[in-house]
């Protein structure tokens, strides 16, 4: 017997960075919508913990113990006194290190699926838990949708949402690391007070309204200065996908995807192909959301 979960990825339609704290993250203000660009998770009971992975950057996967997808079986396993022997098959469409939170939605999918198979029916609250302690954007990629996540991005409230949001987003051809970005981030805001993070009223008003052409006025990513001085060519990318007729184009939470929003699925394939013929990006993909986070299929 085997279970099978799909994960989506996520964009941040507005991402709030707060001054560095002690322990080294920084608070956020992180709007959260879950698109229709999935992973999946396939868990089978096996002698030990192992992970496989297939898909165009499973080459970029680590297989071994500090895959996100296998910490989170030892989570769970170490909970409820158990060995963790399973292998976790990876079926990987998100892009890699790209900003779209795939690591973290293996992690939450892994944690499900396990649950599912060992029939440790674990609360809700407790798998949220462990998401939080598996990393910041985890508990996002659990429950999908639309969020708010305060803290390091791991305290969610629901967002009410009013419609669907369609988006065209560009991989690039090389990865950003996260911690890299934030360290750039602070860099960049030396000699200045980085205010704290608040959620955008009129991201908020957008989101619950389903308008696109308010959301394009509202994202915001305060990561997107220091992921486009990491990695200039970015502007080339988000400057095509406004000429090929998005409302809005913005970095990816930490990058290097560009996240391109559009009005509906018909302007989302025309600006797909602009973007795709403009040779700043390495491949598009057309998605929408809000889409459900981690389920069994
Ligand atoms: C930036 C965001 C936006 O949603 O996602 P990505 O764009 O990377 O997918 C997230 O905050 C990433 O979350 P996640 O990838 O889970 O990060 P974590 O594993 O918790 O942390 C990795 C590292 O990122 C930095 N970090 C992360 C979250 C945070 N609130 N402050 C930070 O400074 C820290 O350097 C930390 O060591
Ligand atoms: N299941 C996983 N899928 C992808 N990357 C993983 C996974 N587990 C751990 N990683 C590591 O996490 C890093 C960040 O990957 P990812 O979550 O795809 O990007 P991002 O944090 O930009 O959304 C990768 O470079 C890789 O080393």
């Amino acid at each position: 017997m085997s279970v099978t979960v799909r994960v989506p990825a996520k964009v941040n339609v507005q991402l709030a960075v707060g001054a560095a704290r002690p322990d080294g993250f920084h608070d956020l203000a992180n709007v959260f919508l879950a698109v229709g660009l999935y992973d999946e998770v396939t868990a089978t009971p096996a002698g030990d913990l192992g992970v496989t992975c297939t898909g165009p950057d499973a080459d970029q996967v680590p297989l071994d113990r500090t895959n996100l997808a296998a910490r989170a079986a030892e989570a769970l396993a170490a909970r409820y006194g158990r060995e963790p022997r399973v292998h976790l098959h990876i079926a990987k469409d998100i892009p890699v290190a790209g900003g779209m939170a795939g690591g973290s939605a293996d992690g939450a999918a892994a944690l499900v699926a396990c649950d599912a198979l060992w029939g440790t029916g674990a609360p809700r609250e407790e798998l949220l838990e462990i998401c939080a302690e598996l990393g910041s954007d985890v508990p996002f990629s659990l429950v999908g949708g639309a969020a708010l996540g305060t803290g390091r991005g791991e305290r969610l409230t629901e967002v009410e949402t009013g419609g669907t949001f369609h988006w065209v987003f560009a991989m690039a051809p090389r990865g950003l690391s996260t911690p890299a970005v934030f360290r750039e981030f602070d860099r960049l805001a030396q000699d200045r007070r980085v205010p704290g993070p608040v959620a955008s009223r009129d991201v908020l008003d957008a989101l619950a309204k389903g308008d696109p052409d308010a959301l394009a006025e509202a994202l915001t990513n305060d990561l997107q200065p220091a992921a486009l001085s990491l990695f200039p060519e970015l502007a080339d990318t988000l400057a095509a996908g406004r000429a090929a007729g998005a409302l809005a184009a913005l970095v990816s939470g930490s990058g290097p995807t560009t996240a391109h929003l559009v009005r509906d699925a018909a302007a989302a394939e025309k600006a797909a192909r602009a973007l795709r013929a403009s040779g700043t990006c390495r491949s598009v993909r057309v998605a929408a959301g809000p889409v459900p986070g981690a389920t069994v299929i």
